[in-house]
């Protein structure tokens, strides 16, 4: 049996110091520390390596403060091991700089060097306006379709690969970085990484999202929509209105209706709700810091870090308990109703990720192309005109348009489609991993396990597939000017596939109404000190987009009345 006295006996019987001191032996741990690092996907247990690094440094000081006669005082055994940790960390870095660059199965993609070596290249894109996706676009006209952005990932801009990257048959998966606050909140419909999680989960939604539940949650829509005309009717006098908070507070309401029931009531109050302010809080360090899975998921598992996420669970675990409670109970059926399980005696932990993935991604998306449509629209008159005298003429009679008076207005789309295929909602696009067989497309081999972006922004503007591309022309979606729409497939702003927007087809119905109804009831222009340019320059891409703000003057009109 191996008790203290021996085990402690061998220790001292060792030589440590010598060991400790062994360059080419720490030179060595740091090359094996490469390969196993290399091995799997240690994104999200580079705590638990860290905290072996921590601890093993702390032992190395510690046997060298206790056991090496060289050394008098804890400054000198911090010296030894900061030495060895050099050595090692120092190697292990230019192992994997060297390995990186010239021998990665990415090695013949082309792209920028410091690309080859770090993600850390991906945040110095993003600083200091926080707008990757215009820096990705500069990449794509440099180095062609496909461009190495990382050390193991491509960003591939081409039509081409869309049925193979997103298609329905499609081999690839979500990667990694869908993973990082998996260890607080679990993983939602979006998160789940496996197929069959998401194949099972998505047949739930796909009932919250049918043609019938759609139907259901028009009056809803109608209600709020009527709501914002109401309140910018009241503030048309103002030389100036601040139209991305209120197209804002308008989605947000929509979905806290749509979503479970509850009105944030934003639009009565003008203004944000706290919980609101923390979600977005919460997702501002995707803009940095979601190109280095890793810090990601470390800053994700600090209390700071997590904070805004751990808040908004809170409140979002109280109102489903309070549903089930039957404290609220829905008088028309609402997304939870779908979601929720009677039988349950507690709430599942995804179902607080899925309150978020609601909120998240039926609220921002929405208010940005929103916000967009109404930029373009005061950029382009011409086409608002247009629009106007489109919507007069489908429904003269009405005052205010209810979500099915306008759908089926393909002008009404084209001007909507339009908005998003110049400034799609999600511009960087979404992450996926090829198969470990790899992709095979034209003549092009992409190897297995290699991370994929298709950046929507830069796609949706190439002119190969939509000439004249930086053009508002929204008779390009209508059979006016078919001819410039070459190729669909590069229009993807709900993306495509089976993990496509579930929520496509309502965000259309909130978009039409407001948009109409907005050019029924007024003409809109840029504010006497606007010039779109906060837009274009402060909006970040925080994955989903924080637009920034726009002020415009409403005219109202004199026929149209709410
Ligand atoms: C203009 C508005 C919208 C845009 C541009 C948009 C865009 C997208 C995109 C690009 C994805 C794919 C994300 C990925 O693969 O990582 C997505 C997924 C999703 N969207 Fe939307 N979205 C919008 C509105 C909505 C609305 C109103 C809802 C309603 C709740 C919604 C719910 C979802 C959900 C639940 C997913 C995940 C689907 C899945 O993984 O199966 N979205 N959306």
């Amino acid at each position: 049996m191996i008790t203290y006295e021996k085990a402690d006996t061998f220790i001292r019987s060792q030589q440590w110091d010598e060991i400790i001191r062994n360059k080419p032996l720490a030179a060595g741990l740091g090359v094996l520390s490469h390969l196993l690092l290399a091995q799997g996907e240690p994104d999200h247990s580079m705590y638990i390596v860290l905290m072996l690094w921590a601890t093993v440094l702390g032992l190395v000081t510690y046997v060298e403060y206790t056991l090496d006669e060289r050394v008098h005082s804890i400054g000198d055994a911090v010296l030894v091991s900061g030495s060895a940790a050099a050595v090692y960390f120092g190697t292990l870095i230019v192992s994997m700089g060297l390995y990186r660059a010239f021998f990665h199965r990415l090695r013949k993609f082309p792209g920028p060097f410091m690309a080859r070596l770090s993600k850390w290249y991906g945040v110095s894109l993003v600083l200091p306006d926080f707008q990757y996706y215009w820096k990705v676009q500069k990449l794509h006209e440099k180095y062609g379709d496909i461009v190495r952005t990382g050390p193991r990932e491509l960003s591939v801009a081409t039509a081409d690969a869309v049925p193979l990257i997103h298609g329905i048959a499609s081999k690839c998966t979500k990667g990694p970085w869908y993973d990082s606050a998996k260890h607080i909140e679990g993983s939602s419909l979006h998160s789940t990484r496996s197929k069959q999680d998401h194949k099972e989960r998505r047949r739930i939604w796909d009932r919250a999202f049918n043609a019938k539940s759609l139907r259901e949650y028009e009056p809803r829509i109608n209600r709020h929509s009527f709501a914002l005309m109401q309140k910018l009717k009241e503030n048309a006098h103002e030389p100036s209105l601040r139209i991305s908070n209120w197209v804002n507070f308008y989605s947000f309401d929509v979905m806290g209706d749509i979503g479970f029931s509850r009105s944030f009531g934003m639009l009565a109050k003008g203004e944000e709700d706290y919980l609101i302010t923390s979600l977005h809080k919460s997702m501002a360090p995707m803009s940095v810091f979601g190109h280095v899975g890793w810090l990601m998921n470390l800053i994700l598992r600090t209390a700071v870090g997590a904070k805004d996420i751990r808040d908004f669970m809170d409140w979002t675990s109280k109102v489903l308990r309070d549903r089930k409670k039957a404290k609220v109970v829905p008088k028309e059926n609402d997304i939870f109703s779908w979601l929720l399980d009677p039988n349950d005696e507690d709430i599942p932990l995804h179902l607080n990720a899925d309150t978020r993935l609601v909120i998240v991604a039926g609220s921002d998306t929405t208010a940005a192309s929103l916000t967009w449509l109404c930029y373009e629209l005061c950029k382009n008159p011409e086409a608002q005109a247009k629009l106007r005298q489109i919507i007069d003429d489908a429904a003269s009679d009405k005052t205010f348009l209810d979500v099915e008076d306008v759908a089926n207005i393909p002008h009404l789309d084209g001007v909507i489609n339009e908005g998003m295929r110049l400034h799609p909602g999600v511009p960087s696009g979404v992450q996926r991993e090829t198969p470990p067989e790899g992709l095979r497309f034209r003549d092009i081999y992409i190897p297995g396990n290699t991370l994929i972006w298709m950046p929507i922004h830069t796609m949706q503007r190439d002119e190969r597939y939509f000439p004249d591309p930086l053009k508002f022309v929204p008779e390009r979606w209508t059979t006016e000017r078919p001819d410039l729409l070459v190729d669909k497939r590069a229009f993807m702003p709900f993306s495509t596939g089976v993990y496509s927007c579930i929520g496509q087809k309502l965000a259309m119905m909130e978009i039409r109404s407001v948009i109409a109804n907005l050019v029924r009831n007024f003409e809109i222009e840029f504010a006497a000190d606007e010039d779109g340019g906060a837009a274009e320059k402060k909006t970040r891409d925080c994955f989903t987009l924080n637009v920034g703000k726009l002020d415009v003057r409403l005219i109202p009109r004199q026929s149209a009345k709410v």
